[in-house]
């Protein structure tokens, strides 16, 4: 039989910090609206908002020898190695504390999402899934005006492919296990966020 791996955050050492944390993984298609709808559940829920694409452009900006590597892969839409993204997110919980996280933007493949259940024991209690038009999210990158250098209509492209091909799959995965928690994206912030909090509120408040 094989070994059952306990879902814990652990230090460097091993030692356990925190057991069974929540760990809801947000999805959605580029400018869908995770890390806008994010902002509200910490305020309103508290949890630990943790974006895998923020804390990729935090190494690049640390000077790390993998900065490079991270900055060629973003500009490409491309899915960097799941150690490094793993690594990341693992020290973002660690050093935070809390036992209640919103996973952004990661799972991104199947790879990912494999690798991030064996180094951790951790299966999100459900996924939240933003489920957006292409056209609208397009519009909304082109006007996101963050400096982002993938928010350019050439990666724009490369991103949504890459969410249709390899990130949609991890979705199906989880809506097969009855994980997933679908909100049609398309409407305004508050409108979005008030379906958002249907699923966090207090009729679930054993589950988190
Ligand atoms: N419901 C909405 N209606 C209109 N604009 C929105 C809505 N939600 C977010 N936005 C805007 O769209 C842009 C993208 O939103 P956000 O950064 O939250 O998306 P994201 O899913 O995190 O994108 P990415 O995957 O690129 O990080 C932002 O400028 C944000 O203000
Ligand atoms: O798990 C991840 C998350 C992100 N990336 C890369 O970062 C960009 C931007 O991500 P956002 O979620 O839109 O902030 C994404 O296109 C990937 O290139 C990643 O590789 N792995
Ligand atoms: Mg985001």
């Amino acid at each position: 039989m094989g070994t059952v791996l306990e879902a814990a955050i652990k230090d460097t050492n091993g030692s356990i910090l925190t057991k069974n944390p929540t760990v809801v993984f947000v999805l959605g298609g580029p400018g869908s609206g995770k890390g806008t709808q994010c902002a509200n559940l910490v305020e309103h829920f508290g949890f630990t908002h943790l974006s895998a694409g923020d804390l990729l452009r935090a190494e690049i900006k640390s000077g790390s020898e993998n900065g490079t590597m991270i900055q060629n892969m973003i500009k490409e839409g491309k899915i960097v190695p799941s150690e490094v993204t793993i690594k990341l997110l693992q020290r973002a919980m660690q050093e935070n504390g809390n036992d209640k996280f919103l996973i952004d933007g990661f799972p991104r493949n199947e790879e990912n999402r494999a690798a991030f259940e064996e180094v951790t024991g951790i299966e999100p209690t459900f996924v939240l899934y933003f489920d957006c038009p292409e056209e609208e999210m397009e519009r909304r990158l082109l006007s996101r005006n963050q400096g982002r250098e993938d928010d350019n209509i050439e990666t724009i492209r490369k991103r949504f492919k890459v969410f249709l091909d390899s990130s949609l799959p991890v979705i199906n995965y989880y809506d097969a296990k009855g994980k997933v928690r679908k909100i049609d994206a398309a409407r305004p912030v508050e409108e979005v966020f008030d379906s958002v909090k249907a699923i966090f509120g207090p009729k679930n408040e054993k589950i988190l």
